[in-house]
This record gives C-alpha cells, sequence and structure tokens, in this order.
C-alpha cells in the first residue's frame, strides 16, 4: 500500500487549544505525524511519496468559498486587530440569534467555527491546503488502479463542513477525495468514520446526496464532541434519505461491542455496492486515548483493518485523528497491515 504525505503539515504548529478552560498545548500536534511514519517505516507496507498540487478546484467542489477565503485571510485580520494570541473564536450565532455574516474578525471567527479549541495561525491555510493535496493525490491513486492507499493527512478534516471549521479540521479532506472519485467516473462511494469523534462535517456535506453512503461510529453525542450531531435518527434528508448512518456508542465500549457496529456498517457499504470505499481513519478510539471513552486495545486495530478488508473493495484510508502519543503509530499501522493481511 502506497502512503501519501507532506512535510507542509508541520506548517500547523498551533501553541494553544482551548481545554478545561486553560490554553494548553494541543493535543493535535506535529508529532503524531512523526510518530506514525516512525512505524511506517519500521514495518514497510509500500512506498511514501510526496502529494502533487491540484489547486483550489477540487477543495471549492465541497467546501463554501466564503470559508476558503477566510481561512487564507483570518490571521491577518487578526493581527490587523493587534491581538496577541492564536486567533480563537468568543460568539457565535446562537439560537434566535442571525445567521448573517459579520465584518469583524471576531464575528467571522465565530461565524465559521463550530468550536473553541481549535485556533487559527500563520501556516494553518498553507497546512489545512497541503492535507486536502495529500488526498487528492492518493485518491488517484486509487483511480490509477492501486487497490487500496493511505493518505497521511495533517490537520485532519472530518469535523469540517460545507462552510464551517473546527475539531482541529479545516478541510474535510475525505469529502474532498470523495467528490474526485465521482467527479472522474464513480457513481457511488462510501465512507466509513471509524474515528472516536462523530464526523459531523462529512455527514453535513452529503446529507441530501445518494452518491455518497456516510457511515460513522462514534462515541454518543450525549456525551462526546462535537455534541451537537451524530444521533442515530440522522439519516439524511431528501434524496440523501437511507445514506447517513449512525452508530453512536457510550462511554467505556469495548471492542466487542464497537465491532457489532462496525460488522453492521460493513453489511450496509455491501449492499450499497460503491466503486470505492473512504475510511476516516482516527485511532483515538484506543483504550487510553486522552480525549476519549472507547476501550479499543491495539491488536483489535489489527483486526478491524481485516474486517475492512473483507469487502474487497478499492480503499482509501484518510488519516484523521488520534492522540495517545506513545501508540498512534501502532495502532494506526495496524490497521493498515490487518487491511493488507
Ligand atoms: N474539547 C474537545 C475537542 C475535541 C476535538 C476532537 C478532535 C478529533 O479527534 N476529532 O475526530
Ligand atoms: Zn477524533
Amino acid at each position: 500500500m502506497k502512503t501519501v504525505f507532506s512535510e507542509t503539515h508541520t506548517l500547523r504548529d498551533a501553541k494553544t487549544e482551548l481545554y478545561g478552560g486553560e490554553l494548553v498545548y494541543p493535543f493535535e500536534r506535529p508529532s503524531r505525524m512523526t510518530y506514525i511514519l516512525d512505524r511506517l517505516k519500521a514495518v514497510d507496507p509500500g512506498p511514501i511519496l510526496p502529494p502533487g498540487d491540484h489547486g483550489l478546484a477540487p477543495i471549492l467542489r465541497i467546501h463554501d468559498a466564503g470559508l476558503v477565503d477566510f481561512l487564507q485571510t483570518a490571521w491577518d485580520e487578526w493581527q490587523a486587530e493587534g491581538y496577541e494570541g492564536e486567533a480563537i473564536a468568543t460568539c457565535w450565532p446562537a439560537r434566535r440569534m442571525t445567521q448573517r455574516r459579520p465584518d469583524h474578525i471576531d464575528g467571522k471567527l465565530g461565524y465559521y467555527a463550530l468550536a473553541t479549541e481549535t485556533s487559527l495561525t500563520p501556516g494553518t491555510w498553507d497546512a489545512a491546503y497541503g492535507s486536502a493535496q495529500v488526498a487528492l493525490t492518493a485518491a488517484d491513486l486509487i483511480r490509477a488502479g492501486e487497490r487500496s492507499a493511505f493518505a497521511l493527512c495533517r490537520p485532519p478534516g472530518h469535523h469540517a463542513a460545507f462552510d464551517m471549521y473546527g475539531g482541529y479540521c479545516f478541510l474535510n479532506n475525505a469529502a474532498i477525495a470523495a467528490q474526485r472519485f465521482l467527479d472522474n467516473g464513480a457513481a457511488r462511494v462510501a465512507i466509513l468514520d471509524v474515528d472516536f469523534h462523530h464526523g459531523n462535517g462529512t455527514q453535513d456535506i452529503f446529507y441530501d446526496r445518494s452518491d455518497v453512503l456516510f457511515l460513522s461510529l462514534h462515541g454518543e453525542p450525549e456525551n462526546a464532541f462535537p455534541h451537537f450531531l451524530g444521533y442515530a435518527d440522522e439519516t439524511g434528508t431528501g434524496a440523501g434519505e437511507g445514506f447517513t448512518v449512525n452508530h453512536p456508542m457510550p462511554p467505556g465500549t469495548p471492542f466487542s461491542e464497537w465491532r457489532r457496529s462496525l460488522d453492521a456498517a460493513l453489511d450496509r457499504i455491501a449492499q450499497y455496492a460503491p466503486d470505492h470505499l473512504i475510511v476516516s481513519l482516527g485511532v483515538d478510539t484506543f483504550e487510553t486515548d486522552p480525549i476519549s471513552f472507547f476501550k479499543l486495545k491495539s491488536p483489535d486495530f489489527t483486526t478491524y483493518g481485516g474486517d475492512i478488508a473483507r469487502l474487497g473493495l478499492p480503499t482509501l484510508f484518510v488519516m484523521e485523528g488520534g492522540y495517545d502519543i506513545a501508540e498512534i503509530g501502532l495502532n494506526t499501522v495496524n490497521v493498515i497491515e490487518g487491511f493488507l493481511g
């Protein structure tokens, strides 16, 4: 399996995340990639390639031009205000308020941000752009005949919605890859999100469409970020009715229970018979992940990689979350190894 990776991810080097009422060093940090790369090089499932540059057009096939423009200009506007810290939203279009976009940077931050933990910094846009190019390049490997590929994306993407960023995500790499497939002859694409957190952004983007089947296994929204999407009764709308499938699960869920949800999701994917499968691969389902509450153990990642392989579909893995820095390399590459058999 070929891996696509870009060093531009290091440009996303935020120093602050709002967590527990404090500004802490972010859980989503550059060293995550170092540990995954080290394990990849030790196991060597295939070559590690740099991305091409496919431009803004594939990104604008998925995201609102206003969001894309905002991500490119926000830091300069923030700096022009004379603020000292990293750019963090402090107000929102809350219930019964207008959804009109303000002019001031403080208002625009709240208009586009879905959460406060994710700061904007000078290199954020370039890193996010590079991460999307990684996903596009890996998708093109599949289009060129590879049975599988690994888009080692950073920053992650599955919380990024049509016109919102947050949850450490700015551009939805998996959604951009799915659209790449659909714009080049695919009729149907399934996106299986195995990250601990609900892929609210991916759901948002495809919610009214039947050409993408979105399935997510995640911490129940009653108790897990993003808290305001990911219930089982969210099944799509209009032409998309029945093409969103959510499997929320409670705190402490062990692999045996998690795997039951996976089996159901895999059955649904088989029934949908997509041309391609995209796996939003977050490994924050691990038992000691610092911000999550499932109880998967490292061998379980190998097991479920094999479960996914049994679908026999061309499969693109897109890196999402995972924050137990000691085990992120092992757990991520275990999925790849399990898939390859
Ligand atoms: N304070 C909670 C922030 C949670 C951000 C979730 C990041 C993540 O791993 N999403 O998959
Ligand atoms: Zn996550």
